[in-house]
């Protein structure tokens, strides 16, 4: 790619917006040329405004240090300097839904890690393994926004990451009902131990909201783009229940899940089926793609979180204990990052495959 697209980082300043930060610092098509964050760091330099609270393994990147941080909601004055935003605001979901609205009407399009727009009807929510195809919703968003090139694309909760890959592996032998309790790193929250000390040795069996988005986001990414009503139609079918545990890790969610099926497959078809799943980011070849995007692995005391996070560069999804179960048909442990496939690297893998399929355009090719 000559000329790499002009990106800009909203919420820079977060956990996710660092995790942008950090995974694009080499990136071979997109470069961060914006970072904006909450009104009070406007105008300090992005090293400034994160002034000790940089939680990356790598140093912030020398180009970013001395950046000068934007408002978020200053549209106006970022749109036109960018092709596109990934958005990692932590704000209200009414005031994140009207912002990225407007970037979108300017013409700006939004890969957004927020749920805000998880639930309107005409914006695609996709992990690009799974539903790439539901970007055909563009097009109607776009009717409904009246934009020619602006739109917002978000992807799901990072707690489904953990199973809800390998269910899809599955769904052609076609699960019924499904209950998962995930237990969810601290990083989920945007927190580190020293920020949240009381989950030093602690577990904490509460975490606002994230039931709903564990039982309703799967049967949205299995639906599909209904043109009669313009919008995404969810899978019937498949009931899933959950429980959403804060845990005292540091990054990884792990997910324990039972499931039933119509057809009742052995366990060599599921695992064969787990191994042999790829999607449009491994066809594509897409940078940030995962060569393999679910492994299986044998020993029973995986997958762990020091051993198995990091997979495919914490691309990957781990899967484990696949066993028998007395009450359901089969049971099984998954394990994924997520800051990275849960958060900033399936927004970055997003825009790739957003690229590829021509959603996302250069200003200056217009
Ligand atoms: N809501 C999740 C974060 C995932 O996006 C959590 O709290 O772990």
């Amino acid at each position: 790619m000559s000329e790499k697209y002009k990106v800009g980082i909203l919420g820079a300043t977060g956990m996710v917006g660092q995790r942008f930060i950090s995974l694009l610092a080499d990136h071979p098509w997109f470069e961060v040329v914006l970072v904006a964050a909450s009104g009070r760091n406007k105008g300090k330099t992005y090293a400034e405004a994160v002034d000790g609270r940089w939680k990356m393994e790598t140093p912030i990147p020398d180009r970013i240090t001395n950046m000068v941080l934007e408002e978020v909601s200053d549209v106006e004055t970022i749109a036109p300097q960018v092709d596109f935003v990934f958005c990692a605001v932590n704000m209200p979901k009414d005031v994140i839904r009207d912002i990225e609205e407007q970037y979108a009407k300017a013409e700006t399009p939004v890969v957004s890690n927020n749920s805000a727009h998880r639930w309107t009807p005409d914006v695609p929510m996709v992990v690009p393994e799974i539903n790439p195809d539901h970007y055909d919703v563009i097009k109607y968003q776009k009717e409904r926004l009246g934009t020619t090139n602006g739109f917002v694309a978000v992807k799901p909760n990072c707690s489904i990451q953990s199973y809800t890959p390998a269910l899809t592996a599955w769904l052609k032998f076609e699960p019924t009902e499904v209950i998962v309790s995930t237990y969810q790193a601290i990083s989920g929250a945007g927190k580190n131990f020293a920020e949240w000390p009381e989950m030093n040795g602690n577990i904490i069996p509460y975490i606002a909201g994230e039931e709903a988005k564990s039982e309703k986001e799967p049967l949205q990414v299995w639906g599909h783009v209904d043109p009669a009503t313009k919008s995404i139609v969810n899978k019937e079918g498949i009931k899933i229940t959950s429980q959403c545990i804060r845990v005292p890790i540091l990054y990884g969610h792990t997910a324990t899940v039972f499931v039933n099926f119509k057809q009742n497959p052995a366990k060599e078809e599921l695992v064969q089926a787990l191994r042999d799943y790829q999607g449009f980011p491994q066809e594509a070849e897409l940078p940030s793609a995962p060569k393999q995007f679910i492994q299986y692995l044998e020993d029973d005391d995986r997958p762990q979180v020091q051993k198995d996070v990091n997979f495919e560069h914490g691309m990957g999804v781990s899967i484990g204990r696949l066993r028998e179960d007395s009450i359901f048909d089969w049971k099984f442990v998954g394990l994924s990052h997520n800051t990275l496939r849960g958060a900033a690297g399936g927004g970055v893998l997003s825009a790739e495959a957003l690229v590829k399929k021509g959603y996302l355009k250069k200003k200056s090719e217009l």
